[in-house]
């Protein structure tokens, strides 16, 4: 085997952080000039003693496998033997279909779990090196071909070659793996933070409840409506959670809050040199939401030219890198949400109407919280815990009696994120003594639901909104950010506020700003 080989196997083992991918590449390239028929990632595994069959790749493809062969003292006594020899020197150890461990392993196969047995391996002799980053042997890579004797000096000689790249490559991708499982880990903690739980799904959210049972196993697009703070993000989480993607990720994307000339690259992603500044090859939403759920929130924001490759994408199920050639597929369930009124924005020439369309497929309408006043003895009780316990609170305060019904008078013009706020302000305020909801503004309570002068005609969703916003910023001063900022009173954060003021056509600045 020359140096060709060994260059082009190095490329490929690196090629991919999925070693199954990577694995498979590979295989493909040393099948026709070399005796295989599989090739393994394996470890030997000391507490408890058995071999664990990390990845593998055979004429079907490459897989992870990760399913544990538990061997006989006899054989662990030769593999204890091999090892301590390996951890000095690099002995590749060749095994023909004879020997006792490959009659074990085949004995293994033929008679253990059905998924093992599905391998249908014949009789098959194979070569083993273990693979060692600085001296430890971090696991074995082995050819396997079915058969005798295939194997010889020449192949020894070139599996010995092989340790550096496999030994990079699988420890690459261990690590890859266990930072892929404690995002997972760490989303499904933000999920929590969110809110994991819907309140309200059995009383004031129970039509929605079932609109997201009928969706979640589905792959169809789901489009959320809605005011600001009713919980689109909630329901997202729900349909996701609820889905056959749930062991995949939930990336969200506010589309509000990327500046239009980054979008391209935020959702699609870059290669290495696609503009200055792009220093290596990065995944976009799309990429990284791969198997599981892509959330777009604010959609309503997106502008027309991001609008046009999004539907590419939603058409073809394909999508490229910025300064990419090659198509990726968009393995990816689409959630898209937005409080705007889409069809106004469509026939206003904002929104395009083919776009609608295809994510208009299921969609759902969440109530105000001022329709549906039930739930909020509820969820003041829900809030009061979670923020107790987020503020390390040694015991959950009780509001004082009829401080809740006070709160079934006001309209929430915020609705859930303004009561999450006015319950957490409370907290603070009270230093564990009993909760009084009085820094609520009753004034809010003027904001009548329709502003218009004309009174035969109802005011939009964006004409109330722009109401509330100008009344709240008139209250700060014109401040939007920081501490007791519009944005804070609001409950978005100040760069939403700044994309929100600057659609609707509110100046920033102090001078200007006057309720309508
Ligand atoms: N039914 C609910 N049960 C529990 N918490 C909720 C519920 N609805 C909303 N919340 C909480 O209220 C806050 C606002 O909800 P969310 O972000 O989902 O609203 P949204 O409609 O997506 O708002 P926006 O349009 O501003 O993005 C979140 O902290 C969420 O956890």
């Amino acid at each position: 085997m020359d140096n060709r080989h060994f260059i082009e196997v190095t490329r490929r083992i690196c090629g991919s952080l999925d070693l199954d991918e990577a694995l498979y590449d590979v295989f493909c390239y040393l099948k026709p000039r070399f005796p295989l028929d599989a090739l393994l990632i394996s470890i030997y595994e000391t507490a408890p003693r058995q071999a664990r069959v990390f990845a593998m790749a055979e004429e079907g493809g490459g897989f992870i496998v990760d399913e544990p062969i538990v061997l006989s003292e006899a054989a662990w006594s030769e593999i204890n033997r091999w090892l301590e020899a390996s951890c000095t020197q690099t002995i590749p150890w060749l095994r023909n279909q004879d020997h006792p461990i490959n009659q074990e392993i085949l004995h293994i196969v033929r008679t253990g779990t059905p998924s093992i047995q599905a391998r249908r391996i014949d009789e098959f002799c194979s070569l083993t090196c273990a693979l060692k980053v600085k001296q430890a042997i971090i696991g074995n890579l082995t050819f396997a071909a079915e058969g005798a004797h295939h194997y010889d000096r020449t192949h020894v000689d070139f599996i010995r070659q092989l340790n550096d790249p496999f030994a990079i490559a699988l420890s690459n991708a261990r690590r890859y793996m266990d930072l892929v499982h404690d995002h997972q880990a760490l989303q499904r903690d933000a999920r929590k933070m969110v809110g994991d739980t819907m309140i309200g799904a059995d009383s004031g959210l129970l039509s929605v409840r079932r609109l997201i049972e009928q969706v979640a196993p589905t792959n169809s697009p789901v489009l959320l409506l809605g005011e600001t703070g009713t919980g689109k993000e909630v329901v997202a989480n729900e349909i996701h959670k609820f889905s056959n993607r749930s062991s995949g990720p939930m990336i969200r994307v506010n589309c509000s809050a990327i500046p239009e000339n980054l979008i391209d690259s935020e959702l699609f992603g870059h290669e290495k040199g696609a503009f200055t500044g792009a220093i290596g090859t990065t995944h976009g939403r799309f990429e990284r939401a791969r198997q599981g759920t892509l959330f777009l929130d604010e959609v309503g924001e997106l502008p027309l030219a991001a609008q046009a490759k999004l539907l590419r994408v939603l058409q073809s199920g394909e999508f490229e890198r910025v300064g990419g050639g090659c198509p990726l597929q968009a393995d990816v369930r689409i959630i898209a949400a937005t409080h705007r009124d889409l069809p106004t924005m469509v026939q206003d020439g904002l929104f395009r109407a083919d776009l609608w369309y295809r994510l208009n497929v299921f969609p759902i309408v969440i109530p105000p919280l001022r329709s549906r006043k039930e739930d909020i003895p509820t969820m003041v009780n829900y809030f009061i815990h979670q923020k107790s316990t987020e503020m390390n609170l040694l015991r959950c305060p009780a509001p004082t009696p009829g401080a809740v019904d006070a709160l079934l008078a006001y309209h929430w013009p915020g609705n859930v994120r303004e009561l999450q706020n006015l319950v957490e302000r409370a907290l603070i305020i009270s230093k564990g003594d009993q909760l009084e909801f009085f820094d609520f503004n009753p004034q809010g309570m003027a904001l009548e639901p329709n502003q218009c002068k004309d009174e035969s005609r109802v005011a939009t969703l964006d004409e109330i909104t722009a109401v509330h916003i100008r009344w709240t910023l008139e209250k700060t001063h014109g401040r939007i950010g920081g501490k007791g900022g519009a944005a804070e009173l609001l409950g978005l954060n100040a760069s939403t506020l700044r994309s929100r003021m600057k659609k609707m056509g509110i100046p920033y600045g102090r001078r200007e700003l006057r309720i309508n």
